[in-house]
């Protein structure tokens, strides 16, 4: 049975939906890493929000972890490359806690600004009416400064444009069209520091953004400007900000997130006059919570059941609009992938070409269609270990060359006739013999078929075993062939023969309804000018 660890608070919408699908789901919260080291052996998917750390040791623990699910957005407590190395799919579901985050945002932005968090406490802690005492500031007329305008970024752009702010933002991954569709206008980091009443932060924790705010670019905020933090604490050097709050050189600070959390209690944040904090609250609504749960166990599964996740992080991205017709595209990769290496073996993977065509070859999804080619090609090589997300990495590793080729020509007349959508093809090392291929289609019923083997035209569209040998076309090789499978009780479904020409030479495939033991193979590999005879799985 699936079993699942779920290791940090998930809604129960989520703990629900797995065991619904049969899966075993153990919630255990518990913050003791060697008790998660001990006991993820045991599972096929670990389920976390941010603060569980899957580090590299994990994931090696993790023997039979296939998949990691990120209930929300940063993954930044996950070593993806680890991940990846190992085989393991990293999903999250960052549109779940977008408008969370961002509604969060300009509540710290407003409660700084008119310094909700002290009079409160004045009024409801302390029963003293202060109305003097918190004089604020107005956000309209103000100009907002946003570090990432990416999803979390645009939607507070949106909402504080409504309510009279001036945007700009800084991000180097997105066009100045993009922003100006948003009414922003983009910067580089220095002068939007230089410019701006309020500073925004949504970019990702990465390498590249540790620090980005240091003391050096804190120092060029205005000493009336305001910062806010609902992205990670690692982006901003936190020990120069409470330097920078507390000489005054800054108005004030909104923080949910923390270089090290949960917060530790010698934090120079604390007992600063001009800082709001919150727990690493961005996403902690129930609307975001239910709906990231929910996402991420819908994700774990399709992982779980060799389909192709919607939001994975380290696989090849496939357009939203593309997923209903990806799906059958890239289980007909796979199923191509491993027939061609049941067919031909290692000697033809060495240079593998990859054909798009018809409605494929332009696709944009071809990544993730030839991660799935090399998942299915490995699959009879590497048996365990392989999946879409380390198929590419294990393909470099073992020196293969993969070339695709995106075209509506260039395949033989025969091959072209079947309307194959992908074909692999290629030149086995070390033999001056011809070219060796397979092709297949997607049908209009989403079902894959294999519609062409070296050049000969088949179709084959039920999934199970099929015998594929070549051999010289002439009477009795077939007859044989029925003959002894039934001696060994395997009854044939069907079987299809392609010829390039009467006398010539002979593809005959049989659909037979259970494996066929490598003793029957090797008896009916015994049959006179039958040249070769191959199991493969469809
Ligand atoms: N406090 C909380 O509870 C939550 C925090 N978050 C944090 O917010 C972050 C952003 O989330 P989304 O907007 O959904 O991600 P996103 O990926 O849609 O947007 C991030 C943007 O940052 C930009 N970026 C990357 N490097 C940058 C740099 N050096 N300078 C400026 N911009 C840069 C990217 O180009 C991208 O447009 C997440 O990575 C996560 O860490 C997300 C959800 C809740
Ligand atoms: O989604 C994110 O990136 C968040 O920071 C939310 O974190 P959480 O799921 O609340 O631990």
């Amino acid at each position: 049975m699936t079993r699942v660890l779920v290791a940090d608070p998930l809604d129960e919408a989520g703990v629900e939906r797995l065991r619904q699908a049969g899966a075993e789901v153990d919630v255990r919260h518990d913050p003791d890493r060697a008790a998660l080291l001990a006991r993820i052996g045991e599972y096929d998917a670990l389920v976390v929000r941010s603060e569980t750390r899957v580090d590299a040791a994990v994931l090696e623990a993790g023997k039979r972890l296939r998949v990691v699910g990120r209930a929300g957005t940063g993954v930044d407590n996950i070593d993806v490359e680890a991940a990846t190395r190992r085989g393991v799919v990293v999903v999250n579901t960052p549109e779940a806690n977008t408008v969370a985050a961002a509604e969060h945002a300009l509540a710290l932005m407003l409660a700084v600004a008119r310094r909700i968090p002290w009079a409160h406490h004045s009024l409801a802690s302390e029963r003293r009416w202060e109305r003097h005492r918190f004089m604020g500031v107005q956000l309209a007329g103000k100009t907002l400064g946003l570090v990432g305008l990416g999803r979390i970024g645009t939607e507070v752009a949106r909402r504080a444009r409504a309510m009279g702010m001036t945007v700009v933002a800084h991000d180097p991954y997105v066009t100045g069209e993009r922003a100006a569709q948003l009414g922003v206008e983009l910067m580089d980091l220095d002068p939007m520091l230089e410019r701006c009443d309020f500073v925004s932060i949504h970019c990702p924790l990465t390498p590249r953004t540790r620090h980005l705010l240091d003391a050096s670019r804190l120092a060029r905020l205005r000493p009336t400007a305001y910062l806010v933090n609902c992205a990670r604490g690692g982006i901003v050097d936190e020990a120069a900000l409470a330097r920078a709050l507390a000489q005054g050189r800054l108005a004030g600070a909104a923080l949910d997130v923390y270089e090290t959390e949960p917060l530790p209690a010698d934090s120079p944040l604390f007992g600063l006059p001009n800082v709001v904090m919150t727990p690493h609250l961005g996403a902690s609504t129930r609307e975001a919570q239910a709906s990231a749960a929910r996402t991420v166990a819908e994700e774990v599964l399709r992982v779980l059941s060799g389909e192709l996740p919607h939001s994975a992080v380290n696989l090849p991205s496939i357009p939203p609009e593309r997923w209903p017709r990806a799906r059958h595209h890239v289980e007909l990769a796979r199923r191509l992938g491993r027939a061609f290496a049941e067919l031909f073996g290692p000697e033809a993977m060495a240079r593998l070409e990859i054909v798009y065509r018809g409605e494929l070859a332009h696709a944009p999804e071809s990544g993730a269609l030839t991660a799935a080619v090399l998942w299915g090609v490995l699959t009879p090589v590497m048996q365990e270990g392989v999946t879409l997300a380390s198929a590419p990495v294990l393909a470099r590793e073992r020196g293969m060359e993969v070339v695709e080729t995106h075209s509506h020509g260039a395949l033989k007349e025969q091959e072209a006739a079947t309307g194959a959508l992908i074909l692999l093809r290629s030149r086995p090392r070390g033999s001056d013999s011809a070219e060796v291929s397979v092709a297949g289609h997607v049908g209009d019923d989403g079902r894959p078929r294999l519609v062409a083997i070296n050049g000969y035209r088949i179709d084959v569209e039920e999934s199970g075993y099929l015998l594929v040998s070549s051999h010289q076309d002439r009477p009795g090789i077939i007859g044989k062939v029925g003959t002894i499978l039934g001696q060994h009780q395997i009854n044939i479904a069907y079987m299809q023969v392609g010829r390039d020409r009467p006398g010539g030479h002979a593809v005959m495939v049989v659909g037979v309804d259970q494996e066929v033991p490598p003793g029957v193979v090797e008896t009916l590999r015994r049959i006179p000018d039958l040249w070769d005879i191959r199991v493969v799985e469809w």
